[in-house]
């Protein structure tokens, strides 16, 4: 069922599901999805609403336009997505193959409903199972003594790609600053451990050091700051003292593939508002 799904966040205050609902109520707009989080800590009012498309009078830009002034009387970030445009993903992977399998499957079997555009990697490992599936590989290595070239290669891919999202499945280099500002809230990363624990390179290597019994992973938005970004979804795994490293990073492989698939589910279907350092996910 093609719908419209606006997504809200303002200051809160009394009115304004009353506002939103008679604007749609008006317009003959039937409601299929509604939440609504009121945040006591910010002060803030989260809301998402999917419109069946079909039971209302305009089009996307005549919404945005009929919607405009009560976005600016409640002073709201707001978007309006729908759901026949489906978003354009770029995904990037250097020599790990999991998270970027897993994702070319579920998008392969109409799991993940998006336009995979094509995959960047520092790496030519995967070039095959990437053209299996149709789709665009681009090889752009990483030196590590000059980045820059490489990350000018990887925006012009970007941009030329039209992506919505770009999704690091296990991409091993730090984005430099300008790339994660120019693509600010559009990055996303899955990070093998259950941040804020073990930020950075060989994670599994901290947690078995630390002796920890359960191991995890982080799907979060990239920004500057590395493995700090907005987190979108995590979860864990049992271990224990009897699982060495590699039995760490083989029940890790689950739970990143699952973690990121979540992520990028909930980011495609407008689930996830930013605010702050922290995310509002209506999953
Ligand atoms: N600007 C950001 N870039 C990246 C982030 C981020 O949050 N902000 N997340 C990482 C993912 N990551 C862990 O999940 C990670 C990847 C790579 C490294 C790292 O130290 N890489 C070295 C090169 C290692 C190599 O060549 O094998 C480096 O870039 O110098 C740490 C953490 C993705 N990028």
């Amino acid at each position: 069922m093609r719908t419209f799904r606006l997504v809200t966040a303002c200051p809160d205050r009394v009115g304004i599901v009353a506002k939103v609902s008679h604007f749609l109520a008006s317009h003959n707009g039937w409601i299929s999805e509604s939440n609504h989080h009121s945040d006591d800590q910010n002060g803030w009012f989260f809301m998402r609403h999917e419109i069946r498309a079909d039971t209302l009078p305009f089009d996307i830009d005549a919404f945005r336009e009929a919607f405009a002034p009560i976005a600016e009387e409640f002073a709201m970030e707001w978007r309006v997505t729908d759901t026949a445009q489906k978003k354009r993903v770029v995904l990037m992977a250097s020599r790990e193959s999991h998270c970027l399998a897993d994702l070319l499957h579920r998008w392969h079997s109409n799991e993940l409903d998006c336009d995979i555009a094509c995959v960047v990697s520092n790496h030519d490992d995967l070039r095959s199972m990437v053209e299996w599936h149709g789709i665009p590989f681009y090889h752009v290595p990483v030196d590590p003594q000059d980045k820059l070239p490489a990350f000018a290669e990887v925006s012009r891919l970007v941009d030329q790609h039209q992506a919505d999202v770009v999704v690091l499945a296990r991409y091993m280099q730090i984005l430099p600053p300008q790339l994660c500002q120019a693509y600010a809230g559009k990055i996303i990363n899955i990070h093998h451990s259950f941040l804020p624990s073990f930020v950075g390179a060989k994670p599994y290597h901290q947690a078995s050091l630390r002796g920890v019994k359960l191991i995890g992973a982080t799907c979060h938005y990239v920004t500057e700051e590395l493995d700090a970004g907005p987190i979108i979804e995590q979860d864990v795994v049992r271990v224990s003292h009897s699982d060495s490293i590699d039995d760490m990073v083989r029940f890790g492989r689950d739970v990143e593939k699952m973690v990121l698939a979540r992520g990028l589910r909930y980011h495609l279907e407008d689930r996830v508002m930013v605010h702050g350092n922290k995310t509002v996910v209506f999953s």
